[in-house]
């Protein structure tokens, strides 16, 4: 795992709002840039919207070919025409999230007002942000395309955490949200997991200090190890045995070398050679001082904190209808978790449904191929339609 040269921005379709944002840490950014994508078309009553919100490392090529990696979209299984989130009847936006590496403003976006001529990035200067500012800046950028009211807010992992913040900020700006494979709070070892991240990054010798860019170098092996790591928890036991199970990737070349029977380094097992695939892949397409202000991101996120640790006084007299998704294998955003969601939902007296789907394939399974899950989607989504009249 070579460093590599910092991958520029890109350029990617944006909004610029010159107001900036207030952040909740009391810092006002000056300026605000929101990349996004949309598709399908907005009804003539604009009624139809619904924003999906993406995951930790997602970005906002939700059902396109992405044009850094030239792989699908990572929804494209789920959001196109007769798909179950059915651009023929849906204008989906998706969005960048504020913090990220996709064309919103985040830590590798240029400082406003540097000195001429100087490229300053903002780094790890960038100011701490919160799942709530994420929400906030997406909220302009739909308030920008002219619409009052969204059909609905969907999204999995830290983006079904931006959708209970959706629902807990602007209640009356969605009729339903779909929080799946989510939690209202980040747990302590998820928190866990993230620091050990943030340190495999503190680590890399280039990492100097997050201001690797000026080096030319990213903090690659950091990141890397972090993204292994974290990887792991988005599978599950099951998962990875039947992926890879204990089979060996190579024998070692010659047997009686002293070193061959130790075989400590190397690609021995598949699944280590998986996981550096996993790790040197993301180092392509993820700039590290966004791991770091996206992990804070997710470890402050606790809905209950304004309302002196009671969740249900979040969620009091909302109109919104919930559907929320866990799945069985999930060890990082387990079930438990969901349920503790939907009973608090319960009483407030939430409109609010959940499924819990079968799976081995543990976290990541709301992206993966998994029939009953495209159902409950496609199922709770054309029945708020439909009951709603949407056309
Ligand atoms: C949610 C959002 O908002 S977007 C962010 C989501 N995207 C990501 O997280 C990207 C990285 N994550 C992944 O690829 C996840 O594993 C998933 C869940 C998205 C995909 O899962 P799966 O389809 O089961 O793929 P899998 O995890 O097996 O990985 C396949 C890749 O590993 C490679 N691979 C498989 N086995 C090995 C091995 N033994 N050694 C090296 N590489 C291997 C494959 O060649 C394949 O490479 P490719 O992605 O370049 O085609
Ligand atoms: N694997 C997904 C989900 C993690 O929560 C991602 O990297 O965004």
């Amino acid at each position: 795992m070579n460093s590599t040269a910092p991958l520029d921005v890109g350029d990617h379709q944006h909004a610029t709002f010159p107001d900036g944002l207030d952040l909740e840490c009391g810092v006002h950014l000056p300026s605000l840039d929101v990349a996004y994508r949309t598709y399908g078309q907005l009804s003539p009553k604009r009624d139809n919207a619904i924003v999906i919100c993406h995951a930790f490392t997602g970005d906002q090529y939700v059902a396109e070919t992405h044009p850094q990696t030239g792989k699908p979209g990572w929804w494209a299984r789920m959001v196109g025409p007769g798909r179950p989130i059915d651009t023929n009847r849906f204008f989906i936006i998706c969005m960048n999230v504020l913090g990220g590496c996709m064309g919103s403003t985040g830590p590798r976006s240029l400082k406003p007002a540097c000195a001429e001529g100087k490229v300053e990035r903002w780094g790890t200067d960038f100011p701490p942000i919160t799942i709530r500012d994420m929400v906030r800046a997406q909220y302009k950028l739909v308030r920008s395309l002219g619409i009052e009211r969204l059909f609905a807010v969907v999204g999995g992992s830290m983006g079904g955490m931006q959708v209970l913040e959706w629902a807990v900020t602007y209640p009356h700006m969605m009729l339903a949200a779909m929080p799946i494979a989510t939690a209202p709070f980040h747990s302590a070892q998820n928190i866990a997991f993230n620091e050990v991240g943030r340190q495999a990054i503190f680590a890399d010798p280039d990492w100097y200090g997050g201001r690797y860019w000026e080096h030319n170098v990213v903090p690659a092996r950091g990141l890397a190890v972090a993204r292994m790591m974290a990887h792991i928890t988005y599978l599950s036991e099951e998962a990875l045995t039947r992926k890879f199970g204990r089979r060996v990737r190579q024998e070692p070349k010659d047997a009686q070398a002293p070193e061959a029977s130790l075989a400590m380094f190397g690609d021995v097992f598949e699944v280590e050679s998986y996981l550096r695939y996993q790790g040197s892949a993301f180092v392509r397409r993820f700039d590290a001082n966004s791991y770091l202000t996206i992990t804070r991101a997710m470890d402050w996120f606790d809905l209950a904190a304004e309302h002196d640790g009671e969740l249900p006084a979040a969620f009091a007299g909302t109109p919104v209808r919930f559907c929320v998704v866990s799945f069985s294998s999930d060890w990082l955003f387990p079930t438990s978790s969901s349920r503790y969601l939907v009973r608090a939902l319960n009483q407030a007296a939430a409109n609010v449904s959940f499924v819990e789907i079968e799976t081995d394939k543990g976290h990541d399974a709301f992206l993966l191929d998994e029939p009953d899950f495209d159902r409950t989607v496609r199922g709770f989504l054309c029945g708020v339609a439909d009951h709603a009249g949407l056309a």
